[in-house]
């Protein structure tokens, strides 16, 4: 890689930085003599080091820190040791430490990475983006901290969140670091421990709220529009009624899409996929209930209902197979508390509590996203299980602390017939002498090969159907092994393989679609692979 700085200066450039491992010839060329220890290591040794280190490391958030650190001074050894470690560090730099990462966001902070828009900015914004030094952005993730994870407003700290969904772009799917932009559009927040903390960094106000807040979003977007016309914008972790103004506002104009609602349907969508290889249910059957009727739990059966219909359902009959609970119990009719996004499931049926759904409704399938724990109880995994010899139970919700039951309760109050994801990761389980293998249900094995997809064929827009595509192919990755040890996604070591598979398929769909801008490669798997990042010096 080349690179015009010299001396001290290429020792501080994250992006060329090689330190031990510049070897002696590029320390003559370099002006590095001197400034180094003597012996020139392999990256396989550097990377050695780092894993070494981080045994030793006592906590996640320490873990977190180094990994933090290493990224700020050399950027291809980072992206080295999360790829070929993926299992072992996606759990930090991802879900669930980065939720602690982001509590304590601003009593860690140490180096900015990322651009911060604040109320302040307004009528600026464009200019501002001109300080960001990268001409060729691809992929923006942008969160203004309302919804992160399941912890709620965090504010400003929530920057954590595009950030480490940005190193997975890079780590799972390939994208140049150089082309990725974290977001935060830092509009306040009301979170009242972080306005009375000294040493929070945010915005110290309330969140600004209304036609004030879209109008500073669209300011945003179109800053975007102008200075990267073919960046895609990926919007996370906001607060489900404006997660929704803002989908469905920019949804068909702009290359967009949120995560949490579109995401996260395709994984979960996939993982339903995986489950009737072993429930033998036929996907146009199945009936499923949500618990959490917010954007990820919408997000699913909206996608749902469109697989259902290419099997031939009407959109109705579709719906009439999806049913919500909220905290307030069943999702029907009569409810005067809804919201727009509910109303296709509010279905022409008695109120009642959870669990006489179950007994009422007997879905096949129960998927979680409330973030909070515990609401899977014993007897709500008891009744799944008295009427289904094999339930399926999601319990998408993130950081771990918030899952609505772990994996050993799934397969302990099951009699080990649950078949169990979770949004955050759970180790293998060993019940009564068999070992369960949960699937991680986390968006965060699509939106990298989505993202991808879209960018390789300059999509104008990502509609349900590259949705649909990623949650079929990546199903179609989860093999025989999976399957047998009760997962529903393949081992995340494979990740950057899937990651390929569904950029692939996404931009090929794009192509067909005619929603992609520029000229289909002749080879486009050797197009796909050869514009991906390779950290390897
Ligand atoms: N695995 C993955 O890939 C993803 C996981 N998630 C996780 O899903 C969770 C929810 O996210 P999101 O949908 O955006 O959030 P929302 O706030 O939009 O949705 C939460 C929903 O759960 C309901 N709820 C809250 N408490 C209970 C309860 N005790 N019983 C029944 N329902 C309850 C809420 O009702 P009300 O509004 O009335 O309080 C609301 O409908 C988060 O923890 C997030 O981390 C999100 C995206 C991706
Ligand atoms: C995974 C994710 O996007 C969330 O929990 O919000
Ligand atoms: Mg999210």
């Amino acid at each position: 890689m080349y690179s015009r700085s010299q001396g001290f200066e290429i020792l501080s450039d994250a992006r060329h930085n090689k330190s031990v491992a510049f070897s002696r010839q590029e320390r003559e060329l370099f002006n590095l003599r001197g400034l180094l220890p003597y012996s020139s290591v392999t990256q396989d040794v550097q990377v050695k080091r780092i894993m070494d280190g981080l045994k030793r490391k006592s906590s996640d958030i320490e873990k977190y820190l180094l990994l933090s650190l290493l990224h700020d001074r050399n950027e291809r050894l980072f992206y080295r040791v999360v790829t070929e470690y993926v299992e072992e560090v996606m759990p930090i730099i991802y879900t669930p430490t980065v939720g602690q990462a982001c509590k304590e966001f601003s009593n860690n902070f140490k180096r900015t990475r990322g651009f911060y828009i604040t109320p302040e900015d307004k009528g600026e914004i464009r200019k501002i983006l001109d300080n960001w030094p990268e001409d060729y952005v691809k992929v923006i993730v942008v969160t203004d901290g309302e919804r992160i994870l399941g912890l709620g407003d965090l504010g400003a700290n929530g920057m954590g969140i595009p950030i480490g969904k940005l190193e997975l772009y890079c780590a799972c799917a390939g994208i140049h670091p150089y082309e990725c932009l974290p977001v935060m559009l830092d509009v306040g927040t009301n979170n009242q421990e972080l306005l009375d903390d000294i040493l929070y960094l945010g915005y110290p106000f309330n969140r600004i709220k209304g036609e004030e807040y879209f109008e500073l979003v669209d300011e945003f977007v179109m800053a975007i529009q102008d200075k990267y016309p073919k960046a895609l914008i990926q919007f996370e972790d906001f607060l489900t009624p404006n997660a929704y103004a803002l989908l469905n506002k920019y949804k068909d104009k702009v290359l967009c899409f949120n995560d949490d609602i579109q995401g996260t349907a395709a994984v979960a969508l996939s993982g339903v996929y995986a489950s009737t290889r072993i429930t033998n249910v036929a996907f146009k059957d199945l009936k499923v209930m949500f618990l959490g009727a917010g954007s990820a739990a919408t997000g699913i059966a909206d996608l749902m209902v469109a697989a259902y219909m290419k099997e031939g359902l009407t959109k109705k009959q579709a719906e009439s197979q999806l049913w919500f609970v909220d905290v307030n119990g069943l999702v029907v009719e009569s409810r005067d508390d809804l919201m727009e996004h509910n109303l296709p499931y509010a279905h022409l049926h008695p109120q009642m509590s959870f669990e006489e759904a179950i007994d009422d409704i007997q879905p096949h399938i129960l998927i979680g996203a409330t973030g909070v724990a515990g609401t899977f109880t014993q007897t709500v995994i008891e009744k799944m299980t008295k009427y289904n010899e094999r339930p399926v139970i999601f319990a998408l919700s993130n950081p771990t602390s918030k899952a609505e039951c772990t994996a050993e309760q799934a397969y302990e109050w099951s009699n080990g017939k649950a078949i169990f994801a979770s949004g955050s990761p759970f180790a293998p389980v060993n019940y009564k002498g068999t070992e369960y293998r949960p699937g991680q249900g986390n968006n965060a094995y699509v939106f990298p090969g989505i993202g991808l997809g879209a960018i390789i064929s300059n999509a104008k827009n990502i509609p349900d159907e590259l949705f649909l595509e990623a949650a079929k192919t990546l199903s179609e990755q989860v093999t025989e092994d999976d399957i047998n040890a009760g997962a529903l996604y393949p081992k995340l070591s494979e990740i950057r393989n899937h990651s390929l598979e569904i950029a692939i398929r996404v931009a090929d769909a794009a192509f067909e679609l005619k929603i992609a801008k520029g000229h289909k490669p002749h080879n486009l798997r050797k197009f796909v692979k050869d514009y991906m990042f390779d950290p390897k010096y």
